[in-house]
């Protein structure tokens, strides 16, 4: 495990460099879930590929950016689901971005990931890996070392929300729950980028994140494997919840390596308000 996690740390460094240098424009392709790649999704992904194959502990890997999984070391024993390049389309914009890892042991399901890690590249990048516990870890420009910051835990209920997936194809009862947060006085933190809003709502310790089924998708957008695992391993384990509506989200099993799925990650607050909600509801 450490041998992975030094490896990203090398990731890292290598993708902040090409973000801030590389082209940002499009490629002719769409990546395995029908999204315009960017060339810094091809370039990441390269990046990741290049480092997790020389990894002696991980035997397979399998990326956003990727129809099939790859094998690794035959002898390793970490399945790697990663999504090299996370909010592709910000960086024109110049937000922040971010890069996710789930390391699995048998296999890619929610009850077999056993760390999680991610990278922030914003105006500073920070890691945070989440193994029994959610450190926080900033990367010294100066040496390329990370250094530890602090350990990240939620908070019983929080005060911000950020809510996506098109407002015009909500479920109606979805919308209800959202003004009725808004009502209770929460505010809206949503960039489009899942990492940097996730890391908001963890380092403010708490709030909600919500990427609900739509009318036009009612399997929602986030992947399972490459965003949704690792971040509902995060959540839970520094003291949140992470749900589909009904389900505990590590509780989901996979179809397809790009299967996606309705998912709420919070503080406990406003997970419950979600389940009560849910619990009720009728398509
Ligand atoms: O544009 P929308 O529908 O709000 O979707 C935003 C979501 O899509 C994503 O950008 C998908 O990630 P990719 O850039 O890796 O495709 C998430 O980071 C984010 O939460
Ligand atoms: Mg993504
Ligand atoms: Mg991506």
């Amino acid at each position: 495990m450490t041998e992975i996690i030094n490896s990203i740390q090398k990731i890292a460094v290598e993708i902040k460099d090409a973000i801030k240098t590389k082209d940002t424009g499009k490629v002719e392709s769409l990546n395995s879930s029908g999204d315009i790649q960017v060339k810094l999704d091809v370039i990441s992904d390269e990046i990741v590929e290049r480092h997790l194959l020389k990894t002696s502990s991980v035997i397979e890997i399998i990326s956003e950016e990727k129809e099939d999984a790859m094998p690794a070391n035959p002898n390793g024993k970490y399945f790697v689901a990663y999504d090299p390049l996370d909010g592709s389309s910000l960086i024109d914009v110049d937000l922040s971005v971010g890069s996710i890892f789930g390391i699995y042991k048998g296999g890619y399901s929610g009850e077999n990931i056993v760390a999680a890690v991610y990278i922030v590249y914003g105006p500073r990048v920070e890691m945070v890996v989440a193994r029994d516990t959610v450190e926080l870890f900033r990367l010294n420009e100066e040496t390329n070392e990370f250094e530890f910051v602090k350990e990240l835990r939620l908070e019983e209920k929080g005060k911000i929300l950020g809510p996506g997936g098109t407002q015009k194809y909500w479920y109606p009862y979805h919308k209800e729950m959202i003004d009725n947060f808004f009502k209770d006085g929460y505010r809206l933190r949503y960039s489009g980028g899942m990492v940097p809003d996730l890391h908001q709502i963890l380092l403010k310790g708490g709030g909600l994140f919500a990427y609900p089924g739509t009318e036009d998708k009612p399997k929602g957008k986030l992947r399972k494997l490459f965003e949704v695992f690792p971040f509902a391993y995060v959540y839970n384990k520094a003291g949140g919840l992470a749900v589909d509506g009904k389900n505990d989200l590590l509780d989901l099993d996979i179809d397809g390596y790009h299967d996606t799925t309705p998912c709420f990650f919070g503080s406990n607050y406003e997970i419950k308000k979600v389940l009560k909600t849910y619990e009720g509801a009728e398509k």
